[in-house]
């Protein structure tokens, strides 16, 4: 890879090689021989695919200046270009809609144990932990486990992220201060909840949660520079049994007077599902409880949504809110096997990948990309008699992972691909990385005879390759709003 670095602190870069991306459900786009251009701000201001012959015997400033007639100062264009590179590409950065920045200490302990038993045992246990009364005890603690996800969540190429934080407000908003800090695109989210009968020790009763909510929220929102929106907040009431009517009217008068994202879960398990039928015996079904009350809106994310119903999925297409697909914490917990490609190609719903830390053990959207894929083929070979197949592709996939979340986050016009106005976060794949775990044979490389076909064909199998037999070593560089948060060659 060349990297000529015209300036320590360049006023614009230049990017030069393949970009991969998927602005469209199930179809994949490999644009070889594109040249981006990123201003100072971080947004994309000049693209251009397939400059292969034109730039020929040109330098790529002299081509970019030619191209655009702009007068930036050369000196202060940088210049990152993997064109000489196939096994190197751009990707947009990966979007993890549902995440319990809280429960990374939990990572990996609960197999098996369903839900709401899950809750009592491993989790709520450890939420409360940061209510400590001891006020510098529970930030030290929150500084060590929020600064640790953050970084581990870049270093797996995760741009943005949608937060569940917990009930406590001191750390919330610290969680806010380190996403900004470490450069992070993120929403955090104060949980919301004051009814946990259960367990009562964590909970907060309605005022406290009303006041801390607010106090977190224009916290938030102060905290930006004037000249970007990094981290913005998002209003979580954690799930419909743990919280009370009042609550759930509140937040969704909330979110529509401040024009905030919700995200919640909805139908993960079974037993959660009988439970709420009990609590709310005047609502249709599980997903209208949130209707009723205000929540179900175009920025809402629902985590899991397993086992919906017909209504329940016209109710969140005609919603337009996005199901968060957990494939990772579906298994672990063995929730069930949600029927994504359902929802996406005969529902036509929005749906995006979430890690759900601690249900998940990995916070890697990578790995949730793998798994999504195998809980597909699982579903397919105890549903092969039914006329739908419900298998995702690699495609489905990686939109999921960026597109769908832009979507379900309301950023579509900001992040998910690249395009001119879009803002450039970003990740390089170098799938022979230094410290790479993929064995390269060359093999694949027999495909490519300068032809567009040759040229599909040698990056489907690239990417499949990367997914399947890849990790977080292959991801190298990170980009948010275009300043570099994560660089593995240094
Ligand atoms: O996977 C989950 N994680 C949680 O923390 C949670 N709370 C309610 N429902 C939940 N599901
Ligand atoms: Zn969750």
């Amino acid at each position: 890879m060349v990297e000529k670095i015209a300036a320590e602190e360049a006023d614009y870069t230049l990017y030069y090689g393949t970009f991969v991306h998927t602005p469209t459900l199930g179809k994949l786009e490999i644009l070889k021989h594109t040249l981006i251009g990123v201003d100072k701000s971080g947004t994309i201001d000049f693209m251009k695919q397939d400059i292969h012959n034109e730039i020929q015997g040109v330098d790529i400033i002299a081509f970019y200046k030619q191209q655009t007639e702009r007068t930036v100062d050369t000196s202060q264009i940088k210049v990152v270009d993997i064109s000489n590179e196939p096994l190197k590409f751009f990707l947009p950065g990966f979007i993890d809609t549902h995440i319990h920045a809280s429960q990374y200490p939990n990572l990996g302990v609960g197999l098996g144990c369903p839900l709401l038993e899950w809750l009592n045992e491993y989790t709520f246990p450890l939420e409360s932990s940061f209510t400590d009364n001891n006020r510098e005890g529970k930030l030290a603690f929150a500084r060590d486990v929020y600064s640790r996800v953050i970084k581990k969540t870049l270093v797996c190429g995760t741009t943005c992220a949608s937060y569940f934080a917990t009930i406590d407000a001191d750390t919330t908003r610290l969680l806010a201060d380190l996403c900004l800090e470490a450069g992070q695109r993120a929403f955090v989210g104060k949980v919301c909840m004051d009814d946990n009968s259960v367990y009562p020790e964590y909970q907060e009763d309605y005022d406290t949660c009303v006041k801390s909510m607010e106090e977190v929220n224009s916290h938030i929102e102060s905290i930006n520079p004037k000249s970007e929106v990094l981290v913005k907040p998002i209003v979580t009431p954690r799930f419909a049994p743990v919280c009370s009517r009042k609550l759930l009217s509140y937040l969704g008068n909330l979110a529509a007077e401040k024009s905030l994202p919700v995200q919640t879960h909805l139908s993960e398990n079974t037993k959660e599902i009988e439970l709420v039928r009990t609590l709310f015996p005047e609502c249709k079904n599980y997903t209208s409880v949130y209707d009723d009350y205000n929540l179900l809106k175009d920025t809402t994310i629902l985590a899991h949504g397993i086992h919906l119903d017909n209504d329940e999925c016209n109710l969140i297409r005609k919603k337009g809110s996005t199901i968060a697909h957990c494939p990772m914490s579906n298994s672990f917990i063995s929730s069930g096997e949600s029927p994504v490609k359902k929802y996406l190609y005969e529902y036509k719903i929005n749906v995006s990948l979430g890690t759900d830390v601690s249900g998940g053990f990995k916070p890697s959207i990578l790995e949730t990309i793998k798994h999504s894929i195998l809980a597909s083929q699982h579903l397919h070979m105890h549903t092969k008699h039914e006329s739908f197949d419900p298998r995702l592709t690699v495609a489905d996939t990686i939109y999921m992972a960026t597109m769908g979340g832009a979507i379900g986050i309301g950023l579509q016009n900001v992040v998910g691909s690249f395009a001119v106005g879009k803002k450039w976060d970003t990740q390089l794949i170098e799938v022979d990385s230094s410290d790479s775990n993929i064995d390269i044979f060359g093999w694949n490389e027999r495909f490519l005879d300068g032809t567009k076909d040759s040229i599909i064909k040698y990056y489907t199998n690239l990417l499949n390759i990367w997914v399947f037999t890849g990790d977080d070593r292959n991801c190298t560089k990170v980009w948010c709003n275009g300043r570099k948060v994560i660089d593995k060659s240094k």
